[in-house]
Order: C-alpha cells, then structure tokens, then sequence
C-alpha cells in the first residue's frame, strides 16, 4: 500500500491528508510552527459540514524526520510562493525517484518539482477548504470532499498516477488518471485569478467589472501563447453538481488567497496566479494591465497587512 507524505497540511493538505488516513493510509504531515505544535498535542481537528472529528495523525517537523523507504509518494500542497524552500528541504533527504504530485493551483509548480524529482505529477484541486486556525482544517463539501484529476507531467499517465488517483477516490474523492493534466490546470489559472480580487476589494459592481477583465486578459494570454486549455464547458461538465457545499461557514468566507490576509501570513501565492497570467502577457506581447493592476494592490494591501477584501476596485478601474 502506498505511503503519502502530505508536505504543508493547511487547507487542502490537511483535508487531504485527513482523508486518506480515514481511509486506512499511511500519512505523514509535514508540518511547522504553531500549527505542528498543536497537531502534536491535540490531533489534527477536521471541520466538515456534518460534523468534527479529531484524528491521531502522524507529523513531523521536516522532511528530514522521516523514513525514505518503500513506495512513498509526497503531495506537495505548500502555496506556490512556498514551493522553492519546501522543494530544497525534500529533495536533501527525498530519493530523486520519489513520485512529487503538486496538489497546488498555479502551473508553475510542477516544472520547479521536475528540476529536482523525475516523477513529478499535477492534480487540477477543486477541493474548497480552510485552514485559519492552528490544528484545525476545514472541508467545505459534501458528501464528495472535492474534485482531484491527476495527470503526469508534464504529460501522460502511469502507474503511479492510476494509483493515486484510486487512492483518492477510496478516500472519497472524485479522480480520475488525466494525460493533459495541465489544460485542465490552465483553466484553473483562470478560475483562480479571482482569488487575488476577492482578497483585495471590496465586494461589489466594481470588483465584478475587475474580475470580468482579469479573465478576459487571462483568456487573451493563453491563446497568444498557444497553451492548451480545456474549454469553460468540459470545465463544467467535469465539475457538474459534485460539490455541495451546504451552509457557509462562519469564519471561511473566502478561497485560499482571502484566507492568507485574514491569516496575516505576510505572503500570498498572487505572483502566479495572476501573476503567471502577468508574466505571458510580457512572453507573448499581450498588455494584461488589469492584472498587474491587481498584483499590485494586492501586493500593497499584504505589506501593508491590511483588513481582507477592503480596497475599492473602482479606484483601480479607473486608471485602467
Ligand atoms: N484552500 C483552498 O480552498 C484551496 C487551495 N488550493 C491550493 O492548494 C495549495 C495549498 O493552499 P492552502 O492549503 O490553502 O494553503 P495553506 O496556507 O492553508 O496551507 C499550506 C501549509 O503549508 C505550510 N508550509 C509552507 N511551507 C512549509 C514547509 N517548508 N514545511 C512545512 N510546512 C510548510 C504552511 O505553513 P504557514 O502557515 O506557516 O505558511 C501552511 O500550513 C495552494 O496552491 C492553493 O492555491 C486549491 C484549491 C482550494
Ligand atoms: C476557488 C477555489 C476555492 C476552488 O477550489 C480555489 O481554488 C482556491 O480557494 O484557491
């Protein structure tokens, strides 16, 4: 039976993680700060939308403190701006073979895992989750957790990857093995330049408009590039009415971008996510000043550890 390492158990590494070992599996956190304290002394606390469980998971400081031996898989599920120093510190004591599946949005993690591990796979996450509070994860869906297609990168499927994905659906996920993981990921991109809006502004007719021309400049880049994308209605089809997610909750009342303000960490994944969208825009000869514009804010309101959501996007439009 395979052995997952899930390094970075916030939301979806938590969720994930909590999953699959209620399903029987070996999991191991990987874990640090006021978070691992608290999952060592109190358990991991899983909120789901009937009910919470604590669970006796195993955690450890570092990938240094664990065992490198049999069929591990790692999922890296550390926000992208995370990835560079999560990656140095596994590959130190990760055999290069080791299977590292990005359980990540952006697409730029999975090119950073293959420099240093041969076997590098992608997961397209649709798995709304939360983590604001040390210990405590929160799944927002059910009865399905979320939606996790994995595919080889940078193209193709294998064993392993037909594992995983069995893996994840005996844990309750909906999955399927995808050999153009990274189209369905690209559409993705393009669902997770909201993020960035919804943390920053207020919400609003303006904040509507802002994200209607992130996406539209978002759409704009990846046809100039030429990078595949599945299309808004296979994007549909997929997603159909799997995830329900019931009542909203109290306190996670945004995606993983809203929740890293609130959070105060100081960091957000924003420079690839809208920031990719930034980047083949200047690859590609495509002005996309909607989305610098959002950066930008962004990366002010973070330094500024400013309230969520508390920028006024007409202000931003109109120097569009
Ligand atoms: N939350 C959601 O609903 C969804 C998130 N995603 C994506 O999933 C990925 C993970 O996001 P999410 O779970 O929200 O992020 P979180 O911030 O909740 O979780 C990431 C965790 O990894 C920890 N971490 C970072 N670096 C290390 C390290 N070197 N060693 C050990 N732990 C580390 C962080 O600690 P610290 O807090 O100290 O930084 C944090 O606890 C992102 O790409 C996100 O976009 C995708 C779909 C939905
Ligand atoms: C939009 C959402 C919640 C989808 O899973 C997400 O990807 C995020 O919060 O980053």
């Amino acid at each position: 039976m395979t052995r997952y390492v899930v390094l970075g158990a916030g939301a979806v590494g938590g969720v994930v993680g909590a999953r699959l070992e209620l399903a029987g599996f070996d999991v191991s956190l990987v874990a640090r700060g006021e978070h691992l304290a608290r999952l060592r002394a109190d358990g991991l606390t899983l909120e789901t939308p009937v009910g919470t469980e604590v669970l006796e998971v195993h955690v450890a400081a570092r990938p240094g403190d664990l065992a490198w031996a049999g069929s591990t898989v790692v999922l890296l599920a550390v926000k992208s701006q995370q990835t560079a120093a999560a990656l140095d510190d596994l590959a130190a004591h990760a055999p290069p073979e080791t299977p590292v599946v990005c359980l990540q949005n952006g697409v730029a993690n999975e090119a950073a895992v293959l420099r240093r591990f041969e076997n590098t796979y992608g997961i397209c996450v649709m798995l709304p989750s939360g983590h604001l509070a040390p210990g405590r994860v929160v799944q927002r869906c059910h009865p399905v957790p979320g939606i996790l297609d994995v595919g080889r990168y940078p193209g193709g499927v294998d064993d392993t990857c037909e594992q995983v994905s069995e893996d994840l659906r005996r844990a309750g996920f909906a999955s399927v093995p995808r050999p153009d993981i990274m189209a369905w990921k690209h559409r993705k991109l393009l669902m997770n330049l909201g993020n960035a809006v919804q943390a920053t502004f207020a919400p609003g007719d303006a904040t509507d408009r802002l994200l209607e021309l992130v996406r539209d400049e978002g759409e704009a880049v990846l046809a100039a590039a030429g990078i595949p994308v599945v299309s808004v209605e296979q994007d549909r089809e997929r997603r159909g009415d799997l995830l329900q997610s019931g009542e909203r909750h109290p306190d996670i009342r945004g995606g993983s971008t809203w929740q890293s303000v609130a959070r105060g960490t100081g960091d957000v994944e924003t420079d690839y996510l809208t920031g990719e969208v930034v980047l083949l825009g200047r690859l590609n000869g495509v002005p996309t000043p909607a989305n610098v514009a959002v950066q930008e804010a962004t990366r002010r309101l973070v330094a500024a550890r400013g309230p969520v959501a508390s920028l006024d996007a007409a202000e931003v439009l109109a120097t569009l």
